[in-house]
């Protein structure tokens, strides 16, 4: 928690689900209750087939809808890519950019993550920018190394609080059941924060940062708990209405 930050949990259905997963999706609005809303804003970024309908099936309820990635130019010749302005029109409030899969399976530098970023910002929408350390580096002692890097030349210059969001996502925690320390998300977090600070100011001190890798309703009160972890970004657990709403009920 951050005083003063209103938390974001926001579940990445990365490649799963289809038509019948809409249920689950109005399942998790209708769990999001008045009181729950007034403390939290809930995310859902579905497959990007899914948007339209789960951003309809959600309308007025505490549930908002986002993409998974986009790519950087609004519209043109790049086969199987989606654009910020598509997602916009599908009604998307937020895309995530540079999740660690897209980064490893696409072969995404920061610097193309900075550009999805900024065609993120253009369309008025928040981007979700991740980053985060491997096994090897952080074995070799270069986790803060590596994520000084990543924000430097992922987040763009003209972030504020209000349009950027930063997920800290340890690659080795992604689907592995395993979760840094509480001790360690506390440090990696607060380092964020005095690196953001210095570069953005208020915004800097403003801006929400989500962790993410294998949160569950087992853990998740202990890592919301953590000073400057402003919510969660979450895999697996968020397929389930069940589950994902356990999680945001750590904050009721
Ligand atoms: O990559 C993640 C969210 O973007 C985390 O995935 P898991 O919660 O399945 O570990």
């Amino acid at each position: 928690m951050t005083p003063g930050i209103r938390p974001l949990v926001a579940g990445n259905w990365k490649m799963n689900g289809d038509r019948d997963s809409l249920r689950e999706i109005a399942a998790i609005a209708g769990g999001i209750d008045t009181a729950l809303s007034e403390k939290i804003d809930a995310l859902i970024c579905p497959p990007s087939t899914l948007v339209y309908l789960a951003a309809a099936a959600v309308q007025d309820t505490g549930l908002s809808i986002g993409g998974q990635d986009c790519h950087w130019a609004a519209s043109g010749a790049h086969t199987g890519d989606i654009s910020a302005s598509m997602l916009a029109d599908a009604n998307a409030t937020h895309i995530i950019v540079g999740h660690s899969e897209r980064r490893t399976d696409h072969g995404e530098s920061s610097a193309i993550v900075r550009k999805k970023a900024e065609a993120v910002h253009a369309e008025g929408l928040i981007a979700i920018v991740c980053i985060g350390e491997t096994k090897g580096e952080r074995d070799a002692g270069e986790t803060l190394d590596v994520l000084k890097k990543q924000l430097d030349a992922s987040v763009p210059d003209a972030s504020s609080a209000q349009n950027t969001v930063i997920a800290y996502e340890p690659v080795w925690a992604i689907g592995t059941g395993v979760t840094p320390t509480a001790q360690d998300v506390e440090d990696a977090h607060a380092f964020m924060r005095r690196e953001l600070e210095d570069r953005f100011g208020s915004d800097g001190a403003g801006m929400r940062l989500l962790y993410g890798g294998s949160v569950k309703p087992a853990n998740a009160g202990e890592l919301m708990s953590v000073n400057n972890v402003d919510g969660a970004l979450v895999g697996g657990a968020s397929l389930k209405a069940d589950d994902f709403l356990a999680i945001c009920e750590a904050y009721r």
